[in-house]
């Protein structure tokens, strides 16, 4: 039988989830129901079929897996009111950044299998990776669990200690890559490309690099040491950029990033 699948929260993470949870075969629309309390807002961006609802608690009750995508500060309202409806058959998955296992099962007040997993926005094309961490769940739930994240990317289980590091590597992650595509196509006009052929160029030269660390297993050095002709021309491009501080500027942003979700 098919997994009956609540999303709370439809917002950015949410509605990816449940575009790439359809996409990948998963679930079937009818099988998905998201929430949001504005719903009007958000039907346009779903897949036909997917039930929407403004009511969490009816959305509990007709699902075993809950997901739970709203953001960070909303979440103890929207656990206040589920959890007397929740029932040890149920899986609870958040995606929230910050809100630890142990927080989870605190507002759960039922000794429910509960589940962290950091996904970023590449879910809707089936393209995430996700990081995965689990308490009270069996090996058959957490097999559920990584088979539903795993049909949309990738899929890692790691410590809880370590989601948020994951939350800044894998979900931030995506919105550093795309400054970094950005910063090449503004580059790329001026060196005479349209922005459109500018945009082509850099994204799919950069899902051919990562594709190569991918499918080769090999370190980001290496595979520079095959572009660095001696001489050459990219050598002096990668010095100047180091001199100016990229890695360092990475380096910093990542951290700076990884330190907000503590403060929190
Ligand atoms: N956007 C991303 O790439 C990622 C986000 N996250 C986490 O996922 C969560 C959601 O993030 P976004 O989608 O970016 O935020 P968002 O603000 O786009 O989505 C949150 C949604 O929850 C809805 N909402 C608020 N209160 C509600 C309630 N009581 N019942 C039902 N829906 C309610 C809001 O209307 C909104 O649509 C956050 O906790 C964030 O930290 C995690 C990984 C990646
Ligand atoms: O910016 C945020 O707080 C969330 C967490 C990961 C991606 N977006």
């Amino acid at each position: 039988m098919n997994s009956k699948i609540a999303i709370i929260g439809g917002g950015n993470l949410g509605t990816a989830i449940a575009q790439g949870l359809i996409k990948s075969d998963f679930s079937i629309p009818s099988d998905i129901i998201i929430t949001k309390r504005n719903i009007s807002s958000l039907k346009g961006e779903l897949p036909a079929g997917v039930k929407v609802s403004d009511d969490n608690v009816k959305a509990v009750v007709a699902s075993n897996i809950i997901i739970l995508a709203v953001k960070p500060f909303q979440i103890a309202g929207v656990m206040e009111a589920i959890a007397p409806v929740l029932t040890k058959k149920q899986v609870l998955v958040s995606v929230i950044t910050g809100v630890t296992l142990s927080d989870l099962k605190e507002m759960a007040k039922i000794d429910l299998p509960v589940f962290r997993a950091m996904p970023n926005t590449a879910v809707a094309i089936e393209q995430s990776m996700t990081c995965v961490s689990s308490d009270n769940a069996s090996d058959k739930q957490v097999q559920l669990v990584t088979r539903m994240f795993s049909t949309v990317g990738k899929v890692v289980t790691i410590d809880d200690k370590l989601m948020d590091a994951a939350t800044v590597l894998g979900a931030c992650g995506t919105a550093y890559a795309m400054r970094y595509i950005r910063a090449n196509i503004q580059a790329g006009i001026e060196i005479g490309f349209d922005a459109k052929t500018a945009n082509l160029i850099a994204a799919q030269t950069v899902k051919g690099a990562a594709e190569l660390l991918l499918k080769n297993g090999s370190h980001p050095e290496q595979e520079i040491d095959k572009v660095t002709t001696p001489k050459g021309c990219t050598i002096v491009g990668l010095n100047e950029m180091e001199h100016r501080g990229f890695s360092s500027s990475l380096i910093r942003g990542v951290i700076a990033s990884y330190k907000k979700i503590a403060k929190d």
